[in-house]
């Protein structure tokens, strides 16, 4: 198990920075390896990014030796999204199988965590979020069809795209996380139109299903100082609750959005019109 640690950047920091430095504050790459559990440790509200991608062997973790807790999940929660084929979940002993799309929500107290695929030849990929909890909500299994869907956006507009809701008060009670899956529609490339802010919390996104060559264009900054970083399938990038968020992928593509912070307000958002970025 690696835990990688990012430190975050202000606003002002970020009109400064060059390409790599930018991607060494905001965006995560190799998440996903072969037999390997990889996490990244933020400061941007404490959020814990994490891929764990089982093939020849069931990988376990949960020790909390690097953030100082007896265990990992000793005041946190997760939700686990798998982004590939079917994998089990074995929380203390209790196994959740997770089809593609399916979450998991493990709440605070869990010690030990076991993930396996049932079939090396299409592993499971499991995507994770931690943030920390103050109170225990059972682990629950949210499959695809049980979420919350949503759908938004134009087919004119290259906009058209269903998300859903999967660790929600609407449909999985948690104590700070937010968690979902955005799929465009054919033909649509832009998501979260229009870009929006939201103080009061952060947001990661996870890139999948984005073919080899192709890659997502992700908008992100202050809407009047806006940059962007290139993404490829499997990269994880913060979102601070100063920074727009928004992109656009030169092939078809979903995401996971993962979110924490003062409240779990969806529509607690600013939109930003377009024509007022920068
Ligand atoms: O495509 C979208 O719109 C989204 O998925 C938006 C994210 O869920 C988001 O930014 C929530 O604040
Ligand atoms: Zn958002």
């Amino acid at each position: 198990m690696t835990m990688k640690v990012l430190y975050g950047a202000a606003p002002d920091d970020v009109k400064g920075y060059d390409t790599q430095r930018l991607r060494d504050a905001f965006l995560m790459t190799d998440l996903f390896a072969a037999d390997r559990v990889n996490f990244a440790y933020t400061h941007v509200d404490r959020l814990i990014l994490g891929g764990a991608m089982p093939v020849e062997t069931r990988l376990a973790f949960g020790s909390g030796e690097d953030i100082g807790t007896p265990y990992l999940l000793f005041a946190r929660e997760m939700g686990i999204a798998n982004l590939g084929g079917t994998g089990t979940i074995a929380v203390d002993g209790e196994t959740f199988t997770l089809e593609n799309r399916d979450v998991l929500y493990v709440g605070r107290g869990a010690r030990e965590i076991v993930v396996s695929s049932l079939s090396a030849d299409v592993p499971a990929r499991f995507y994770m979020n931690s943030v920390p909890a103050g109170t225990d909500f059972p682990h629950r299994l949210i499959t695809r069809k049980e979420a919350k869907p949503l759908d938004l956006g134009d087919a004119r507009r290259s906009n058209k795209r269903r998300l859903a809701m999967y660790i929600h008060p609407e449909v999985s009670p948690s104590c700070l996380l937010l968690m979902g899956i955005t799929d465009l529609a054919e033909g649509s490339a832009w998501n979260t139109m229009p870009p929006h802010l939201h103080e009061r919390r952060m947001e990661a996104y996870c890139y999948f299903d984005l073919a080899p060559e192709d890659r997502v264009m992700h908008m992100m900054g202050r809407p009047e100082e806006t940059r962007h970083l290139v993404v490829a399938n499997g990269d994880a990038v913060l979102s601070p609750a100063w920074s727009i968020h928004m992109g656009a992928g030169t092939g078809p593509y979903a995401f996971v959005w993962g979110m924490t912070g003062e409240n779990q307000e969806y529509n607690d958002v600013s939109p930003v019109a377009v024509a007022d970025l920068k």
